[in-house]
C-alpha cells in the first residue's frame, strides 16, 4: 500500500503532502532512528536541504514538527511507503531556510494554523479551475473543494427565503436534476478579504469532513464565476428548534426532550471526536425534519481543535444566553466544554419553554450564571488565571442552585444540568459520557412526527412576533388597548404574514443571479416569483458584514397565531408554549476571529480598562464607607443577594467599553458597584438606556421638524429638555 503524494511548488519551495499509515508514535520513532542513522547533526549550520516535517494525526489533527534534510525527508517518506497503518499523514515537507538546525520535537500546532492551510499544490489548484471553479475560491480554499465539481445555480429553482442569519440567506429550492428539494445558504464574505474567506472555507471543510445522521450534509457547493457568491447546498430540513418550540400550543413531551438531547449529544460527540467546536450551540441552529430527526447546522463559528496544543482560540463565540462562563471570563483555551455548556441551556430551555439565562449583557449573563449554577471555587479562580477573572470576580461566593430552581424537572434531567452547567469545565464530562446518564436510545423517535406542522424556523418565529407587534400597536393606537390583539390572535394573521414574509424577502433578500446568470448560470426562478426575484439586489452580501445583530431584547411573547390544539394531537403535545429563544445575535463577528496563523486571544480593551479605572477612582473617592471596601473595588459586581453587602446605588454611571459585538463589551454600570439589589439596578440600567435611546429618536425627529421648517411638537420638546 502506498501514499497519495502531491507536489506543488510555493513560495516556501516545494512542498508534498502525503496520505500515509502508519502510527505516530511509530513515526516518531522512525524519524529519530532515521536521523541517528543519517548522522544528522543536532547543533549543525543551517545547510540548504534542511526541510520542516509536519507528521499530522488525522483523528485530532494534531501535528508534530520536525527539522531534517533532504535525506530525512526521503526515508520518512520511504518509510511511510512501508507503512500499512492508517491515521497519520506527513503533510507540509517544505524546503526552508532553518536557523537552527537543532533537531527538535516541537510543541504540537493545531494543522489549521499552518499557512499552508486551505491551500492545495498548484497543480490540483489548476485543475479545479478547469473544473470550473473560481480561480480566487481554487487559489484561496482549494482544499475545501478538492475532489468535488462546483453546481450551477441553473440547474436550482428557487422557493422561498427560510432563513437569515448573519452571515447569510438560506433559501428552499428544487435540485431541477433529481427533483429533491434542498436548502441553499449563501454565504457572504469578501472574497479579498482571507479572513472572511478563512471562514467560509472553514464551514465547508468542516461540514466534509463531518459524517453524522445528527449533523447537516452538505451536498454541493455553487460558486458563480462572476461574483464572489458561494452558496452551500445542504439537506433541506423542515424545522429548527427555536421555530418549533416558538408555535403557539407546543409543549415538547420528556420523550421528546430526551430524543432532541440524545440527537443532539450523538451529533456533538461525533463532532469532538473528529476534533471539531461547533460553538454555536442553539436552538435556531438544531434543525429538525418532519421525523423529528435533528442535525445540527450552522458551522460558521466551529474550529478545529486540539486539546494538545496551546494555540489560543477567541473567546467571542456562542451567542450570549448559551455562552460558557469560561468564554465570558475571557478564556482563549478551552475544548469541549463549551460546547456542552450549550447543551445544557438547551436541555433546561426545552423543559422549561423558556431561555434559562437570558443575559442582555455579558456582565449580567455571568450574574445570571452565578445566580444559577454557583460561582467557580477558589481554586478555580487561581488554576483558570482567566483574564476577566480580577473584574468580575464576586467577593463573596455564590451557592448554586440549580436544583432548587429546577425542582419540577425529572431528576435524571437535573443530574445532567448540573453536569452540563459545571462551572469549572473539567467538570462537564464528554458528550459520551452525557449521553449514559440518561438515555435510553429506544425511547427516541417513538413519538416524534410533525409531518402536519407547517415549517416552522426562527424566522417564522420573528416574523410572527413583528407581525403580532404590528397589529398589536395598530389596535393599540385604534382601542387604546395596546398588546391585546398581539395576546389574543388576530383572524388574518397567516395571511398577512406570508405577505411579510414575500415583502421581506423582495427588500432585504438577495439575488441569487444577476440578469446575466439569470441565463448562463442563474437559478430559474419560479414564474410566481419571478418579479420579486430581478427586484432582489445584487452584491449586497457586504450589507451585514461588519454588523453582527446584536438582540438581547425580549423574548417572543405572545403571537397572536392561533391554532386549535388538533394539530398537535398527535403528536404528543400539550397545550402551553415553548419559547427557545429567538435571538441569534450576541455572538461573535466573524471578522475579529482568528489571525492568520492562530486566533487571538481576548484582552480586556484598553478602553475598558481605562473606564474600569475611572470607575475605580470615582468609588475610591466616595467616602470612607466606599474606602474602606477598596479591596472590593470592581469585584463588587459578584456581591450575592445573599449576603446583602453594600449599598445600592442606581447613580453610578453605566460603563461600556470597547470588545466584541461590533467591539462592545457591555460592563453593566450597577454591576460593578455595592449592591444588594442586583435586579433593581439592571432593570434601572435598562430603563436608562431605553430613555437614552428614546431621547435620540425624539432629537432625530426634531431635527427633521425643524428641516422642514416646522415647529417641534410638545411631547418632542419635553423630550429634548430632559
Ligand atoms: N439545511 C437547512 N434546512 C432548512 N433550514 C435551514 C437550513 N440551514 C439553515 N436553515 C435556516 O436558516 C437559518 C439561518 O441559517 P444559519 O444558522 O446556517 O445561518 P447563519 O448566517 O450562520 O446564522 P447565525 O447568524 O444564526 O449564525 C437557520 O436558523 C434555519 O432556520
Amino acid at each position: 500500500m502506498g501514499c497519495i503524494a502531491s507536489k506543488e511548488n510555493s513560495q516556501d519551495g516545494p512542498k508534498e503532502r502525503l496520505s500515509c499509515k502508519g502510527s505516530l508514535d511509530r513515526r516518531v520513532a522512525h524519524v529519530n532512528s532515521l536521523r541517528k542513522d543519517d548522522g544528522v547533526r543536532s547543533k549543525d549550520k543551517p545547510n540548504s536541504g534542511d526541510v520542516k516535517v509536519m507528521l499530522i494525526d488525522k483523528k485530532t489533527r494534531g501535528s508534530r514538527r520536525y527539522l531534517g534534510d533532504q535525506i530525512v525527508k526521503r526515508r520518512i517518506e520511504d518509510q511511510i511507503e512501508k507503512s500499512k497503518v492508517e491515521n497519520y499523514e506527513v503533510a507540509a515537507v517544505c524546503q526552508t531556510q532553518i536557523e537552527k538546525t537543532k533537531i527538535e520535537v516541537c510543541q504540537d500546532v493545531p494543522v489549521l494554523n499552518h499557512p499552508a492551510w486551505g491551500k492545495v499544490p498548484k497543480s490540483v489548484e489548476a485543475e479545479q479551475v478547469a473544473a470550473g471553479w473560481p480561480s480566487w475560491l481554487a487559489s484561496a480554499a482549494g482544499e475545501a473543494i478538492r475532489g468535488w465539481v462546483p453546481r450551477r445555480a441553473n440547474t436550482f429553482e428557487k422557493l422561498d427565503r427560510i432563513g437569515q442569519g448573519t452571515y447569510s440567506n438560506v433559501y428552499k429550492a428544487r435540485d431541477v436534476t433529481s427533483d429533491k428539494i434542498v436548502a441553499i445558504k449563501k454565504v457572504r464574505f469578501d472574497s479579498s478579504d482571507p479572513e472572511s474567506v478563512k471562514f467560509m472555507s472553514r464551514e465547508i471543510l468542516i461540514l466534509r469532513r463531518l459524517d453524522h445522521p445528527n449533523i447537516i450534509k452538505l451536498e454541493g457547493l455553487i460558486a458563480s464565476q462572476t461574483s464572489s457568491s458561494l452558496y452551500l447546498v445542504l439537506e433541506y430540513m423542515e424545522h429548527d428548534l427555536t421555530g418549533l418550540a416558538s408555535l403557539p400550543g407546543i409543549k415538547f413531551t420528556e420523550a421528546q426532550i430526551k430524543c432532541y438531547m440524545q440527537q443532539l449529544l450523538s451529533g456533538l460527540n461525533h463532532c469532538h471526536t473528529h476534533s471539531v467546536l461547533h460553538r454555536d450551540v442553539k436552538g435556531s441552529n438544531l434543525l429538525i425534519d418532519d421525523n423529528g430527526i435533528l442535525k445540527i447546522a450552522d458551522f460558521g463559528l466551529a474550529s478545529f481543535f486540539d486539546p494538545r496544543s496551546s494555540a489560543p482560540l477567541t473567546s467571542r463565540v456562542v451567542t450570549l444566553w448559551y455562552r460558557a462562563p469560561e468564554l465570558l471570563l475571557g478564556a482563549s483555551r478551552y475544548g469541549v466544554a463549551v460546547d456542552l455548556w450549550s447543551a445544557g441551556c438547551i436541555l433546561g430551555e426545552l423543559y422549561s419553554g423558556k431561555p434559562i439565562l437570558p443575559g442582555r449583557t455579558e456582565v449580567e449573563q455571568l450574574h445570571k450564571i452565578f445566580k444559577l449554577c454557583g460561582s467557580p471555587s477558589e481554586d478555580y479562580w487561581i488554576k483558570s488565571k482567566l483574564p476577566h477573572s480580577s473584574v468580575i470576580k464576586p467577593q463573596r461566593p455564590y451557592r448554586q442552585s440549580v436544583t432548587e430552581t429546577f425542582k419540577d424537572f425529572p431528576a435524571p434531567a437535573v443530574g445532567l444540568m448540573e453536569n452540563l452547567l459545571s462551572m469549572d469545565p473539567a467538570h462537564r464530562g464528554t458528550a459520551a459520557f452525557a449521553l449514559t446518564i440518561l438515555y435510553d436510545k429506544t425511547i427516541c423517535l417513538r413519538s416524534i412526527k410533525f409531518a402536519q406542522i407547517p415549517p416552522s424556523k426562527e424566522i417564522d418565529a420573528k416574523l410572527r412576533d413583528e407581525e403580532a407587534r404590528r397589529q398589536g400597536a395598530a389596535a393599540g393606537r385604534r382601542s387604546g388597548l395596546k398588546e391585546s390583539l398581539a395576546r389574543n390572535g388576530h383572524p388574518d394573521l397567516p395571511t398577512s404574514l406570508q405577505q411579510r414574509r414575500n415583502s421581506v424577502s423582495n427588500n432585504r433578500g438577495e439575488t441569487f443571479n444577476s440578469h446575466k446568470e439569470q441565463t448562463v448560470s442563474g437559478f430559474m426562478i419560479d414564474p410566481s416569483k419571478q418579479s420579486q426575484a430581478v427586484r432582489e439586489r445584487r452584491g449586497d452580501f457586504m450589507e451585514h458584514q461588519h454588523k453582527k445583530v446584536s438582540h438581547s431584547g425580549p423574548l417572543v411573547q405572545g403571537n397572536g397565531w392561533t391554532r386549535t390544539g388538533k394539530d398537535f394531537d398527535n403528536h404528543n403535545m400539550v397545550s402551553g408554549r415553548h419559547n427557545l429563544s429567538t435571538i441569534s445575535g450576541l455572538v461573535a463577528t466573524r471578522t475579529i476571529l482568528p489571525g492568520d496563523r492562530q486566533e487571538k486571544p481576548d484582552v480586556p480593551h484598553p478602553e475598558v480598562v481605562k473606564q474600569v479605572g475611572r470607575l475605580q477612582g470615582s468609588l475610591n473617592g466616595l467616602g470612607s464607607s466606599r474606602k474602606q471596601g477598596q479591596n472590593c473595588q470592581i469585584q463588587k459586581m459578584g456581591d450575592s443577594p445573599q449576603t446583602g453587602a453594600g449599598k445600592s446605588s442606581n447613580k453610578e454611571p453605566s460603563l461600556h467599553g470597547r470588545g466584541s459585538r461590533g467591539n462592545k463589551i457591555y460592563l453593566s454600570g450597577p454591576l460593578l458597584v455595592p449592591s444588594n439589589n442586583m435586579e433593581q439596578m439592571l432593570k434601572e440600567h435598562d430603563r436608562q438606556i431605553q430613555e437614552f435611546a428614546r431621547r435620540r429618536l425624539d432629537k432625530t425627529k426634531q431635527a427633521k421638524l425643524k428641516a422642514q421648517g416646522k415647529q417641534p411638537t410638545d411631547s418632542l420638546m419635553v423630550a429634548s429638555r430632559h
